[in-house]
């Protein structure tokens, strides 16, 4: 088990925006987060990233509980891309990508300024793994492009490539088709499934019912802050409720 959410619960004054989630995550393992609109999902997903500190409750990672920051949460192997899209938009690609590279890199300040050996070599291999992660996502050919340049679908390729940067175990991914066509949202499923190929554990939110019960193996449903089922795709797909809630008629196996 890579990741233990027990009791998760985040107030906001008199609100209840997630109240007792656990959840836990396997390594290598694509987890489906569900739910209306309101429902508490991205606040669960901030109580995950260190963005937020859960009002009650405690969130463990490689058995270790989270540390109380958003940077050091990443560097203990949690990345995540975010329902807005959040580049350096008059910055390359590459250098998008090289941004996430810097939490496994840690040159002195005194380094950076006088632009040193070490840290030239530190920058020539953060170049070279950054230009592997453009590959891997597709999107190497546009390497020198500003990002605010890229079209949308390829903006969020690059979003994930600049997570990736980071080494994460567990990879949080906030909406990821949103605003894709139906040939985009097929190729991050396929991007998706290669990521857990390298070992990498996944969450996502998604509201696309068809994207989540092709790609998850195991599905959550948040309601009001709650989690009200949890199963495999298998269970969730023959679960009245959800079928009632949320596809309408029954979907096809490996749909
Ligand atoms: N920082 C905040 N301060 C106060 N209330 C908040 C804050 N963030 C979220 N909320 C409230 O918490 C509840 C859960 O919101 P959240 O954004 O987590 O839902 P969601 O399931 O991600 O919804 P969506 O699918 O629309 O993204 C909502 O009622 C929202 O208004």
């Amino acid at each position: 088990m890579i990741l233990q959410a027990s009791g998760v619960t985040m107030r906001f004054g008199g609100l209840l925006a997630v109240d007792q989630v656990d959840l836990t995550v396997d390594a290598g393992e694509i987890v489906g987060l569900i739910g209306p609109n309101g429902a508490g999902k991205t606040t669960f997903f901030n109580c995950l990233t260190g963005l937020y500190r859960p009002t009650e409750g405690e969130v463990r990672f490689r058995g270790a509980v989270l540390p109380p920051r958003p940077t050091r949460v990443t560097r203990a192997g949690i990345a995540t891309t975010f329902q807005n899209i959040r580049l350096f938009p008059t910055m390359t690609v590459l250098e998008n990508v090289m941004i996430g590279r810097h939490c496994r890199t840690r040159q002195g300040l005194l380094s950076a300024l006088v632009r040193g050996p070490g840290y030239r070599r530190t920058e020539r291999e953060a170049a070279r793994v950054s230009r592997e992660l453009l590959e891997f996502v597709g999107i190497e050919a546009a390497a020198g492009t500003l990002a605010r340049n890229l079209p949308y679908g390829d903006q969020r390729r690059l979003e994930i490539a600049r997570a990736l940067a980071t080494e994460p175990g567990l990879l949080l991914l906030d909406e990821p088709t949103a605003g894709m066509n139906p040939r985009e949202t097929q190729a991050a499923r396929e991007l998706v499934l290669r990521i857990r190929g390298r070992g990498i554990a996944v969450v996502v939110i998604e509201h696309d019912m068809r994207f989540v019960f092709g790609l998850c193996d195991r599905i959550a449903v948040l309601v009001q802050g709650r989690k009200l089922l949890e199963g495999t795709r298998a269970e969730m797909q023959a679960d009245e409720r959800v079928i009632e809630a949320y596809l309408g008629a029954p979907v096809e196996k490996g749909a």
